[in-house]
């Protein structure tokens, strides 16, 4: 059943709280790439052509209910008024008297940016009173946070709760592509695994082993598996407490999951720091894995090349940093070659993409990683679950129009038969997921 979507409602007037997700790398205090940002504009823009008022929200990093003053979204505010040609009104707090003060001279066409949610603990903890309090601010919620549709925090789901709510089309469009990709992908289906947030994501594994015909992983996610294989891990990123865990996985997946078989390590996370390459038994007590190596990409690449979808969520390596970069970049170089059907998602990884020029060669770039891998998983994300059914016939505008039809992009991609072009998502310019093929 498809979700109320902004397309089904009347906002002329109306003061709309759209959740975004801006959680976007920054680099000396800039937005390091702003394909989340982009992804968003439809929607505002869909929300200020009809005359709405619109209050932005969303998180940025995890500074646990505290002002982490690196972590304000002023520079959010600043790319979206590049983005947008309008002017963003930044807010210094995210609830309370003086954004309400603040908020009722925001007339319509207007666009105003709520600080970071996760300032207030009572965000994480999907608190009663803090959500009532975003609810105050606005008539209507708009959900267009895929990204962060899998957590049930107050933006996402308890303000859903106290406000008309709907789908914005980042979020429609992102649950009709995956959906279709995900559900009946061409097989053999791999999927890749990196990155860091290995305690959220390590449970994943089990379920990825059931869906997918092959599985990959690589990034500080691969070290607890490295340590359940008996490797010393040395000082890298790695969860001990998950190592007995995932040790069964390990044996009864037998070679269709594949860990590095070398990788990078320095004792320094610098640009430029002394690095070599290792087998895996061979971590020095004093080094961290920062990169996969030559040998594992070579091995990866000859079991990928087979595939007939690949899923890529966590970067391969610490690739904000060169030169551990070379694995992550070796990886989207060679997605985007594949005859294959190619999804990439989650913040980093898109980034990493978008930085080695081939996104418009990838079939689906997503703006979620953790949300993508709970939809592969099967699960209902709480952020979709929360939103109301769409009316039952007539009503809302159409649909709007998808992008490059089935398998237009260079390498003969094709969708995995739906009736949704992958490679097209609701968003602007070249980004993400191959936008205006
Ligand atoms: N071996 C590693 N050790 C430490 N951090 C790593 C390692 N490999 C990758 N990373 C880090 O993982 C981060 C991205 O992880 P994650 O947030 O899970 O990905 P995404 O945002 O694509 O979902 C990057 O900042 C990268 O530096
Ligand atoms: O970056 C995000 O997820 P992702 O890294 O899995 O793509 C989302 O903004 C969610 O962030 P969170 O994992 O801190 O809740």
């Amino acid at each position: 059943m498809r979700k109320r979507s902004i397309r089904d409602l009347d906002v002329r007037g109306k003061r709309v709280l759209v959740r975004a997700d801006f959680n976007v790398p920054l680099e000396g205090g800039r937005v390091a790439d702003d394909t989340r940002i982009r992804a968003a504009l439809p929607t505002i823009r869909h929300l200020l052509e009809r005359g709405a008022a619109v209050i932005l929200c969303s998180h940025l990093g995890r500074p646990k209910g505290q002002v982490v003053e690196e972590l304000r979204l002023e520079p959010v505010a600043r790319r979206l008024e590049e983005l947008l040609g309008r002017p963003v009104l930044a807010l210094r707090e995210v609830v309370g008297p003086e954004v309400e003060r603040r908020l009722q001279g925001l007339a319509p066409g207007q666009v105003a940016l709520l600080e970071n949610l996760r300032f207030h603990p009572g965000e994480t903890a999907n608190d009663p009173e803090f959500a009532a309090a975003l609810a105050r601010l606005a008539d209507v919620y708009v959900n267009d946070a895929f990204g962060a549709a899998h957590r049930a925090h107050a933006s996402v789901v308890g303000v859903a709760q106290r406000l008309p709510a709907a789908a914005g089309l980042l979020l429609e469009r992102e649950l009709e592509v995956l959906g279709d990709l995900l559900e009946r992908p061409r097989r053999p289906f791999w999927a890749v695994l990196g990155g860091a947030k290995v305690s959220d994501k390590i449970g994943v594994i089990r379920r990825l082993l059931e869906v997918c015909d092959g599985l990959v992983i690589g990034g500080a996610m691969a070290n607890t598996l490295l340590a359940a294989q008996g490797h010393a891990v040395g000082r890298s990123l790695y969860e001990p407490d998950q190592v007995e865990r995932v040790r069964p996985w390990l044996e009864r997946a037998g070679d269709r999951l594949l860990l590095p078989v070398d990788v990078v390590v320095t004792e320094r996370l610098e640009p430029g720091a002394p690095s070599r390459v290792v087998p895996v038994d061979r971590i020095p007590p004093e080094a961290m894995v920062v990169d996969v190596g030559p040998a594992t990409l070579a091995a990866w690449q000859e079991r990928l090349r087979g595939a007939g979808t690949v899923f890529w969520n966590g970067p391969l390596g610490v690739f904000e940093v060169e030169p551990f970069h070379r694995g992550t970049f070796a990886l989207a170089e060679f997605l985007a070659d594949l005859d294959a059907v190619t999804v990439v998602g989650g913040g980093d990884s898109v980034a990493a993409v978008q930085r080695t020029g081939v996104a418009d060669r990838i079939d689906h770039v997503s703006t979620g990683g953790g949300a993508s891998l709970e939809l592969l998983e099967g699960k209902e994300l709480p952020g979709v679950a929360v939103l109301p059914d769409a009316p039952a016939q007539g009503g809302g505008e159409p649909a709007p129009a998808t992008g490059a039809a089935p398998g237009a992009r260079a390498g003969g991609a094709r969708t995995a038969g739906g009736p949704a072009g992958a490679g097209s998502t609701p968003a602007e310019g070249p980004s993400p997921g191959g936008m205006g093929r």
